[in-house]
């Protein structure tokens, strides 16, 4: 005979709550890859959505903990949709940089044949990167474009849209029952796209040594040399500039803000000096957060640059004005 369970014995512990990562699908997408690469993203809840700012708002929202989006490509450059919606949606912060090898194939309806496509359904970032193959290939096709390089062939598939034929990561055809038209189309074998974690506001994690620090800085209006003295304050600190863009503010012509990626992390004496002289001098500096670099290239400084000799100046400026005798 079985015994009841007895009344005293302890409750059962809660289960951790999971946690809710938003991402670009449909399931396939490069976004999906990348979210694959995040540890603690394991067995927790995926949300895909139909573009970058749904991904964002979604964390801003709090129906997710964290967003992947993807930020740079290494053909096509910055995905301005994401640079656009960092600097406009309030409480973000990055904490986490993957890299995804990206190439395409061509894929069209069951039945279809190359030479009979005439209109080509593609993200528009992944059409960028296929560009001379579809000029060589198709001289005649028109893009639509599409919301993800998965849903270009879903909505073809589901009728959605009118595509004869899709751009589409190599992986759909495992999912789908599709024609494969060409592989191999990207106009850059190693073509790679950078991917960022994003999540509320939160202290950035520790430095490693190999980190990253990302900002939005707005230049001061009527300000001849000003896109140089933003330069200088990474230069003269001894930083690395990995990224800078221009992206349009919007509000008139001719007024942009830049996009910047960093070497190294604010907890860094040089970046937290940098960071105070672009404070002074420009009207608006959105700080995205520092984070371990995704090839976790340790970047070395001459000395002038250290920690300790930026805080030795400073000690050494403290006794000037204490009147301490000099060492
Ligand atoms: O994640 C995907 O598959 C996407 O469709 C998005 C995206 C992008 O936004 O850059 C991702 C990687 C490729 O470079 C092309 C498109």
């Amino acid at each position: 005979m079985t015994s009841a369970p007895s009344s005293t014995a302890a409750p059962a512990a809660p289960l951790p709550s999971r946690r809710t990562y938003s991402y670009l699908g449909p399931a396939g997408t490069f976004t999906e890859a990348a979210l694959a690469q995040v540890p603690e993203a394991r067995d927790q809840i995926w949300r895909p959505v139909r573009n970058v700012a749904e991904a964002l708002a979604d964390v801003v929202d709090g129906r997710s903990d964290a967003a992947m989006i993807a930020i740079e490509n290494s053909v096509d450059g910055g995905v301005s949709t994401a640079q656009d919606a960092l600097a406009t949606m309030p409480g973000l912060r990055i904490v986490g940089e993957y890299l995804v090898r990206v190439n395409f194939v061509l894929v069209g309806r069951p039945g279809m044949r190359l030479e009979d496509v005439r209109l080509v359904a593609a993200h528009p970032v992944a059409y960028g990167q296929c560009l001379r193959w579809l000029s060589a290939t198709l001289p005649d096709h028109a893009h639509l474009p599409a919301s993800s390089n998965v849903a270009s062939a879903v909505d073809m598939i589901e009728g959605v849209s009118d595509a004869d034929a899709a751009i589409a990561p190599p992986g759909i055809l495992e999912h789908h029952d599709l024609e494969l038209l060409a592989e191999e189309i990207g106009d850059n074998a190693n073509a790679v796209t950078r991917f960022v974690l994003v999540s509320r506001t939160v202290s950035a994690p520790p430095p490693t040594g190999a980190d990253k620090t990302s900002l939005i800085v707005e230049l001061p209006e009527e300000y001849p040399g000003a896109l140089l003295e933003l330069l200088e304050q990474f230069a003269t600190r001894g930083i690395n500039l990995s990224l800078l863009a221009s992206r349009p503010i919007g509000d008139a012509l001719g007024r942009y803000r830049f996009v910047i990626d960093a070497d190294g992390h604010i907890q860094d004496e040089r970046m937290a000096d940098a960071l105070l002289g672009l404070r002074r001098f420009s009207p608006k500096v959105i700080y995205l957060g520092s984070y371990p670099r995704a090839d976790r290239a340790i970047v070395h400084y001459p000395d002038r640059y250290s920690d300790e000799v930026f805080v030795e100046a400073r000690d050494w400026l403290r006794g000037l004005i204490s009147g301490a005798p000099e060492a």
